[in-house]
């Protein structure tokens, strides 16, 4: 959910974020982008010289996260949308810095994500009796990325997965379950933190494609050749690829739905 505020002047605390995006006493969603000038925002001040707009994340549940991949691509979307720019580059502030992101004119928008960090302590994560080691990839935003036979073994996802050491990830974290579709095709289902299962998490997909990466024995930074995956969501397919230097590109598709206004009221 978008929410176009230049100026900074809505209040939004995280109840509020969480009726907005309870889909069913709210309008829905699995997160909401807050659009404030950088200029405007406390959190966005410094970078008001490199990024006009601010995307300021929250996650379903009000809490904030500093990165969401796909709302980047969606953010420029609306900023095209709304007239604040024309397709082609620009730049976005986020919490995890400023994003470069290429609006396509066939539709699609393209996201420089910056580099993934790989970290040694993983964990395991257990459903219904079964158990992975996960990979402990950092995207601005912790994941944690597990390989599975079959998608459906993830379960239900209506609560997050058990995983330890709990320690790994003292601000929480977001859990991808990977299976193979075929040569650098992987398919993938999310249990997003703040927000459960979603239909697709970019950071998630970036994560994903880094991790599998080095599960097939493919370093870009080792080869000097760029490495491109597809990767399918419940939402749809994205590609990604990481160049020599570690930066990742992460393309897809970006629409807007729907448009409206809330009830003051009802807000308050
Ligand atoms: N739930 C995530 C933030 C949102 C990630 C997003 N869906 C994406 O597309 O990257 C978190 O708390 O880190």
């Amino acid at each position: 959910m978008i929410v176009p505020d230049a100026e900074n002047a809505v209040d939004l605390p995280p109840a509020v974020v969480a009726r907005l995006c309870d889909r069913r006493a709210g309008i829905g969603g699995d997160g909401l982008l807050h659009v404030v000038r950088s200029a405007a925002h406390p959190e966005a001040r410094h970078m008001a010289d490199e990024a006009e707009w601010f995307m300021d994340y929250r996650n379903a549940d009000g809490s904030v996260a500093e990165m969401c991949g796909n709302g980047v691509r969606v953010f420029a979307r609306y900023l095209e949308h709304a007239g604040h720019v024309t397709a082609g580059r620009l730049a976005v502030a986020t919490r995890g810095g400023v994003k470069h992101v290429h609006l396509d004119k066939d539709g699609s928008v393209t996201v420089a994500m910056g580099r993934a960090v790989l970290a040694e302590a993983g964990v395991t994560v257990t459903v219904d009796g079964r158990s992975w080691p996960a990979r402990n990839v950092n995207m601005g935003n912790p994941h944690a990325v597990a390989f599975v036979e079959d998608l459906d073994h993830a379960g239900n996802l209506f609560t997050e997965p058990p995983y330890e050491p709990a320690a790994v990830y003292p601000d929480g974290v977001n859990i991808e379950f990977v299976a193979d579709r075929g040569p650098r095709h992987v398919a993938m289902r999310v249990h997003e933190r703040g927000a459960a299962e979603t239909r697709s998490c970019g950071t998630g997909a970036c994560a994903v494609a880094v991790a599998t990466a080095r599960r097939d024995g493919a370093d870009p930074a080792e080869t000097g050749t760029p490495v491109t995956y597809t990767v399918d969501v419940l939402g749809g397919t994205l590609v990604i690829t990481e160049h020599p230097d570690g930066q990742i590109d992460m393309t897809g598709p970006a629409v807007i739905v729907a448009e409206g206004t809330v009830d003051p009221a009802w807000l308050g």
